[in-house]
């Protein structure tokens, strides 16, 4: 079983550089996720990234308990993450929702809570509530420092050994870092070759922030890909550098961030591509093809969220470089 890295954290504690996407795409795919979470946990993944607005943690939570039941894993050797949700950025909704994650997930304590998004989301049973007229979300006004001391809370109270973000541009970790108590241990944001954030990543690790890189595989089956859009697995030049090593473009991709210095979550509910997407710690990219794929970076994002994009704290701003 390959021995996955860890990467060490700002508290003292450590994260496993490779975890598991659990984002299942489109609605009505969730089942899926207790089956992948089992399989993946017994070829020897140990870091699980989730979020309450995935709608899937009750499932997770039953598939982590019954492999602890088996004996294949203990508690102690996971390094569980979720993420609080955008509806629920007011400071006193922070304790109920990381205690309804923790209920669904059958845990007592998670490895790590995010905030999920910079912008808050007008409060409600609806996760994306939308303007009907303009098709844009509804904000709150909840201001992220507000909801970061409610963090802090849950953090100092042990339901959650560390605190963390996501989405946030650097204007908006200065501004946090302001009046923070607790620093970030982590950023969890896109980062692929299409993507590759140096200039944010640079800017967190001068303050002792850790980058985590989300949909690594450049999310080849999100719901919103239309034809023409940036489709970095599927890239001939990435294709290419495989051949040379041996390696799939997936394993290409994820070793590509592990050298960058991020944890990785790709997500998988295949047996076989779980363990090619660990089997990425027996080679290394030359330092001429780590540059090389530096030049692939075009701005492709695609988890832009546009329909938050009038919203006063959206990260990925025009005017604000990175
Ligand atoms: N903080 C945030 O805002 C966000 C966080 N995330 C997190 O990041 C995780 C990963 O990102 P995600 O957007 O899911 O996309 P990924 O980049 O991880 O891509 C997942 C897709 O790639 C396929 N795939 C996985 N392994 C391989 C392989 N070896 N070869 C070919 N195809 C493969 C999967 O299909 P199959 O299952 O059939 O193998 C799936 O369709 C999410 O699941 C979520 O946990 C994602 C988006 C935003
Ligand atoms: O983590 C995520 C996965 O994809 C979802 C659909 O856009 C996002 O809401 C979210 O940020």
């Amino acid at each position: 079983m390959a021995n996955i890295p860890l990467i060490k954290l700002n508290n003292g504690l450590s994260m496993p550089a490779l975890g598991l996407g659990t984002w299942q795409g489109p609605p009505g795919r969730e089942a899926e996720v207790g089956q992948a979470v089992k399989d993946a946990i017994d070829v020897g993944y140990r870091h699980f990234d989730c979020a309450h607005v995935y709608e899937n943690e009750k499932i997770i939570g039953e598939a982590i308990q019954a492999k602890i039941k088996e004996g294949v894993v203990k508690r102690e050797d996971l390094f569980i993450v979720s993420k609080l949700w955008n509806t629920f950025h007011r400071p006193d909704l922070v304790e109920p929702m990381i205690k309804e994650t923790l209920r669904n997930l059958r845990l007592d304590y998670l490895d790590l809570y995010l905030v999920h998004w910079p912008y808050g989301l007008q409060e409600g049973p609806e996760l994306y509530p939308t303007d009907p007229k303009t098709g844009l979300f509804i904000s709150s006004d909840t201001d992220y420092v507000d909801t970061w001391k409610a963090m802090e809370e849950v953090n100092k109270k042990g339901l959650t050994k560390s605190i963390g973000i996501s989405n946030f541009n650097s204007k908006q970790i200065e501004r946090l870092l302001k009046s923070a108590k607790v620093v970030p241990v982590t950023n969890q944001i896109e980062c692929h070759p299409y993507l590759n954030q140096t200039k944010l990543r640079k800017f967190c690790s001068d303050r002792g922030i850790t980058v985590t890189s989300y949909s690594p595989l450049g999310s080849p089956a999100r719901p919103w890909q239309k034809p023409g859009d940036p489709d970095v697995i599927n890239d001939p030049k990435i294709k290419e550098i495989g051949n040379k090593y041996g390696k799939s473009p997936a394993q290409i991709l994820l070793r590509y961030n592990i050298q960058l210095g991020t944890s990785v979550i790709p997500k998988s509910s295949n047996k076989l591509r779980l363990k090619e997407n660990m089997d990425i710690f027996d080679f290394e990219l030359t330092a001429e093809d780590m540059k090389y794929i530096d030049t692939f970076d075009c701005n492709g994002r695609i988890c832009p969220h546009a329909e938050a994009r009038e919203h006063p704290l959206y990260p990925f701003r025009p005017d604000v470089e990175f």
